[in-house]
């Protein structure tokens, strides 16, 4: 049992809209939408060893930055809640947060405070996006282009050892003004790959309906060990890029660094060069 299949039993009781996005959505009712999106990391299972207490403020922040901007919003505020083992980690791991924060324009007004037995963070976001902007998870249609931001597999090379992307896996940057552009463009809908490349592609296929053909010679594949590239770029969760499609016609009036790595079809499911990619990615299991 993974937290996504676990995610399934409980749809009914939020709602399948509600939970098919990264974010939670309220209506202003003046042309803007308040977006919000809450994340929880633990010490054993989300930070891995060697990171000091302010990168784990920082990763604490820029999770849930990430969901923000993938609904082409603004981050506006943070609140980090912490349960602590040891209460002197708590002030580096805070200025890790609101530095990460501060950068992109957010600012961190509030938490809670809770002795544990590992250190566990919550962090809870909100941004604004103009409603025509907002972008969702579904709204791809067929013969839209598929496209990410960066390079997926970087942070999983550096899980696996490769010290050249330690920064890429310990402080990631939440693609905050590529979010805003890629839904100003008019992109049809948009996610982070958190959890990886083809499971937010899975993600995104059940919300929108429809499939998606890549094409391996389009992959900005990740330098990394011999044999691995395409393995972290499709599996490798830990990047926070984003994956968004869009038509065509809209994509010469974006101006933002991205990948065409295949595009939009009417039957659901991912493939690559006409073979079915696996279902996988970073996942949570019991
Ligand atoms: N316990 C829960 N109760 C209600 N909704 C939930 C719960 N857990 C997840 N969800 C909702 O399900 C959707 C998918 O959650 P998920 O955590 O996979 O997305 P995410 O935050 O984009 O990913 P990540 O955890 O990698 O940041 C979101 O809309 C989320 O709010
Ligand atoms: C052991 C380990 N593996 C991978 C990563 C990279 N990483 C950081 S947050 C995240 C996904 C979102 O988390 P969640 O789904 O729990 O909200 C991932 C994949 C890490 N920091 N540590
Ligand atoms: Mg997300
Ligand atoms: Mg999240
Ligand atoms: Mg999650």
């Amino acid at each position: 049992m993974d937290d996504r299949s676990l995610l399934d039993s409980i749809r009914h009781l939020i709602g399948e809209d509600e939970t098919a996005d990264d974010c939670a959505a309220f209506d202003l009712l003046d042309g803007r939408i308040l977006v919000s999106s809450t994340d929880m990391l633990h010490e054993t299972t989300d930070f891995p060893k060697g990171m000091t207490e302010f990168e784990k403020g920082w990763m604490s922040a820029a999770v849930t930055l990430s969901d923000i901007a993938s609904c082409g919003a603004k981050p506006v505020q943070l609140l980090v809640a912490v349960g602590l083992d040891d209460p002197s980690r708590l002030v580096p791991f805070m200025e890790g947060a609101v530095s990460c924060a501060k950068t992109f324009g957010a600012k961190v007004s509030g938490g809670d405070i809770d002795s544990h037995i590992e250190l566990t963070v919550v962090t809870t976001g909100f941004g604004i996006v103009e409603k025509t902007h907002y972008c969702r998870r579904s709204g791809a249609r067929a013969g839209d282009l598929v496209c990410i931001t960066g390079t997926p597999g970087l942070a999983m090379a550096a899980l696996e050892g490769d010290e050249r992307y330690r920064k890429n896996l310990l402080t990631p940057i939440p693609q905050v003004k590529a979010g805003q552009k890629i839904a100003a463009a008019g992109a049809s809908s948009m996610m982070d790959v958190s959890d990886g490349l083809s499971i937010s592609l899975f993600d995104m296929s059940e919300a929108s309906n429809v499939g998606f053909a890549l094409e391996s010679a389009k992959f900005n594949l990740p330098d990394v060990r011999a044999g691995s590239a395409r393995e972290y770029y499709l599996y490798g969760g830990g990047d926070f890029g984003l994956l968004f499609c869009i038509s065509r016609e809209r994509l010469p009036a974006l101006d933002a660094e991205y990948t065409v790595i295949g595009k939009v079809v009417g039957e659901k499911g991912v493939w690559c060069d006409g073979e079915p990619v696996e279902k996988r990615g970073y996942a949570h299991s019991w």
